[in-house]
């Protein structure tokens, strides 16, 4: 495929990528009577039809980039992220920013795909949004790094639909031990905060050597 060509079916996949977050949305929307249920699950289905025979296989995505699989992994392993991904309709819309200082940022605003309690956004994914922030921070210190500890404070309610500004620093580094700060602001005020402690693994994980 041509470079041109390449770079047509990327703003192709990234749009389907974001037809399939509106989807995301639409679905947890739908009224349970909705007369266009039988509709909509036949037309799933041949998107569906139509993917199987272009996924690549499980074994090729996971794994190091040098994990044995029977081709090379065509596209970006972060692209993937459940997180920061824009190829991956679970994550939502997310620019990470990973600075020389240590530090990472993001901005996201959240639909009701990620809502816990009414108009706010569920716990879990609070702490993932940070547990991810807070891991490309302690990433600007060492490559490979694994959350070991994460301490999340919910201060007040994490809103949806409003401009939520993520941020993470290293506080400090004790040998192997990297531990890091984050913090979730909402309107300029604190929401979440959360203290963890990222570690390299003691061997490179398979497939990684290289
Ligand atoms: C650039 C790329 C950026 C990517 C960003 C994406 C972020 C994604 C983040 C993730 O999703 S990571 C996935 C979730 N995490 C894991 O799967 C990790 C599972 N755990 C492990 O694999 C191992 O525990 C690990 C490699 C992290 C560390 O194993 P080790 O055997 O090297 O260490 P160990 O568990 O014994 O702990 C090391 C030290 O930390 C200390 N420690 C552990 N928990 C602690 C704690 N809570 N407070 C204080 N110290 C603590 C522990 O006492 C010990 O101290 P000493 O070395 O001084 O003896």
């Amino acid at each position: 495929m041509s470079h041109a060509d390449q770079s047509v079916n990327r703003q192709s996949l990234l749009a389907a990528a974001d037809h399939a977050r509106a989807l995301l949305d639409a679905m947890v929307r739908l009224d349970e009577d909705t007369p266009v249920a039988p509709e909509l699950a036949q037309r799933l289905e041949s998107v569906l039809e139509l993917l199987a025979d272009h996924v690549q296989p499980v074994e090729a995505m996971v794994g190091g980039r040098t994990a044995d699989r029977s081709g090379p992994r065509k596209g970006s392993y972060r692209d993937r992220s459940p997180i920061s991904g824009v190829l991956n309709p679970i994550a939502p819309p997310v620019t990470l920013r990973v600075m020389d200082d240590h530090t990472a940022n993001t901005t996201t605003t959240l639909g009701l795909a990620y809502q816990g309690p009414p108009g706010r956004v569920h716990g879990g994914f609070v702490a993932s949004l940070l547990d991810h922030i807070m891991g490309y921070a302690a990433g600007t210190v060492g490559t490979w790094i694994f959350t070991r500890s994460l301490t999340v404070d919910y201060d007040h309610a994490v809103p949806l639909f409003e401009e939520l500004a993520i941020s993470a620093r290293v506080d400090h580094i004790d040998g192997r031990k990297i531990w890091v700060v984050g913090e979730i602001r909402a309107e300029g005020s604190v929401v979440a905060r959360a203290r963890g402690l990222w570690l390299p693994p003691r061997a490179v994980p398979k497939g990684n050597e290289g």
